[in-house]
């Protein structure tokens, strides 16, 4: 089942095209890799894909008029409220979904997260593993079909790194698409179904990871890469 589809999306700002001809569709239970150089349009893809921007032109169509009720986006800042408990932050949140998730089901969130033993610190005294673990937990608090994570695991140590490369995991287990973005290369061949590079607004690639590393002939993702930010011609 495609979850969501953009036609022809094109985006500018005052005047300067941001995004041009953008189409691409993401399915129900993948998990996709959006990858691109800063300013390459991720950020805005986002943004439109969600709703919170609306495109000058094309379309986005998405698999439910229940959109909001049913995507979860973890963007660049922390979604959490510093001065609340782990646990407090869970029970607004619970609020603000409306998802009457009972204490039970509380104690299991913070077991699969890995924050029962912080439940009651601060948000704002948690290690930045455990306020990524916090942000996740949040963000999928009510049961979404579709996961968005911008950077999920940047700055985190190998350790913290795998905590979120598994939850990421656990959600496709659980039958949800997961679309989020990285800089490293090495999770992105580990976790993604597919791929999608963009640079200066438009997809550059997109593919299965093994299907692309032999089409472009290349060893790893941080060759096609830097193959692709060199040479533009490779547009799909
Ligand atoms: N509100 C805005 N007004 C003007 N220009 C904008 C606005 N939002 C984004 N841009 C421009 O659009 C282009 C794409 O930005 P975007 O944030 O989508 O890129 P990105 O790939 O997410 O980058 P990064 O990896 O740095 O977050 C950039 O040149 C940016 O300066």
């Amino acid at each position: 089942m495609e979850l969501i589809k953009f036609i022809n999306v094109e985006k500018s700002f005052k005047g300067r095209k941001v995004i041009s001809g953008l189409n691409f569709s993401i399915h129900a239970n993948e998990v996709v890799a959006l990858l691109g150089a800063n300013g390459s349009g991720k950020t805005t893809t986002i943004r439109m894909l969600l709703g919170i921007s609306k495109p000058d032109s094309g379309r986005i169509t998405r698999w439910t008029k229940d959109f909001n009720q049913k995507v979860g986006a973890q963007l660049q800042t922390t979604p959490f409220f510093e001065g609340l408990s782990v646990i407090n932050n869970l029970k607004l949140f619970n609020t603000f979904y409306q998802s009457k998730i009972t204490t039970e089901k509380m104690e299991r969130i913070l077991r699969d997260y890995n924050l029962l033993d912080v439940k009651n610190t601060l948000a704002s005294k948690l290690s930045l593993g455990q306020q990524k673990r916090l942000a996740i937990s949040i963000t999928t608090l009510h049961d979404p079909d579709f996961v968005i994570l911008d950077e999920p695991s940047a700055g985190l140590d190998p350790s913290g790194q795998r905590e979120v490369q598994n939850m990421i995991r656990h959600l496709k287990s659980k039958g949800k698409s997961v679309l989020f973005s990285s800089h490293d290369m090495l999770e992105v061949r580990n976790l993604a179904d597919r791929i999608f590079i963009m640079g200066k607004g438009r997809l550059l690639v997109e593919g299965k990871p093994e299907t692309l590393l032999n089409k472009y002939n290349v060893g790893d993702f941080e060759e096609l890469f830097n193959h692709l930010m060199k040479k533009e011609e490779y547009y799909v």
